[in-house]
């Protein structure tokens, strides 16, 4: 077994809106994650998967409750911790490759080193050859894997997608599964899959994470056992499919 690498210990969230009215957004979270490993967070809408996501990343205060990574508190962004959104992120006044090159730019790493860089990513997503493209140029299938890029170019160990293929067709969705199982193996990373989908969930995940609806609580972690590459039509997915459905 690998070492863990995230722990997420008693995460709560309450959320105040503006009209005052109190929101438990989580309850309760525990979770250790390992290196290496693909985990899918499944749950219905409003369970608060994104909000974990984010508590993750840095970019929400848990009100109470600690997220370590290698043993340190998670209180702000980390530079090894990137995070892929739903909607496609790409800055639409920059060509592609400078998307890519962006947080290495950020980081102070010189032209030429992240120029060379960026393109050794977007060759792995498979687009080289548009680099000098801007974002309108691309469908939303390539500017999602321009932002996995992107993620990647930062040496992010752990990659957090929250949703990142569901605003894409059924083909394509299908396409880029493969590609992240791909790269994950490739380059070692751990990643947090956010997903609504029963199905993605099984074809992806080592361990599916099974929420509750509001507040958020860990219903069941489901390890999958199955050999990659996962055919849908195997009885033993049809099976695990059929009992993650009834536990939503
Ligand atoms: N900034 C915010 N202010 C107030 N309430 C919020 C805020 N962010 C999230 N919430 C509430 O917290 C709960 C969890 O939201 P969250 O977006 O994390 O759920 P989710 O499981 O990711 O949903 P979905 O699958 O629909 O994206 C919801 O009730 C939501 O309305």
């Amino acid at each position: 077994m690998e070492q863990p690498i995230l722990k997420i210990n008693g995460i709560h969230k309450k959320f105040i809106t503006e009209k005052g009215n109190e929101i438990d957004a989580l309850s309760g979270i525990d979770m250790t994650i390992h290196e290496n490993e693909l985990i899918c967070i499944l749950g219905p809408s409003g369970c608060g998967k994104s909000t974990l996501l984010r508590i993750i990343a840095g970019l929400e205060k848990p009100s109470s409750g600690e997220v370590y990574y290698k043993d340190k508190e998670i209180k702000k962004c980390h530079k090894e911790i990137g995070m892929v959104f739903q909607q496609y992120t790409l800055l639409p006044w920059r060509n592609i490759i400078e998307n890519v090159a962006l947080g290495l730019e950020i980081n102070g790493i010189d032209k030429k080193q992240r120029i060379e860089k960026a393109k050794e990513y977007l060759s792995l997503v498979g687009l080289d050859k548009f680099e000098a493209s801007f974002p309108y140029e691309l469908s939303g299938g390539m500017q999602q894997r321009v932002a996995i890029a992107r993620v990647l170019a930062n040496d992010s160990n752990i990659l957090l997608m929250d949703e990142p293929f569901g605003a894409l067709d059924a083909h394509t969705r299908v396409l880029l599964q493969r590609e992240l199982l791909g790269i994950w193996r490739k380059n070692k990373k751990t990643v947090l899959f956010v997903t609504h989908s029963v199905d993605e969930s099984i074809y992806l995940a080592d361990k599916i994470v099974v929420m509750s609806k509001s507040p958020g609580k860990v219903k069941k972690i489901i390890n999958v056992d199955m050999e990659r590459p996962r055919e849908r039509s195997n009885v033993e997915f049809g099976k695990l499919s059929e009992k993650l459905f009834n536990m939503l």
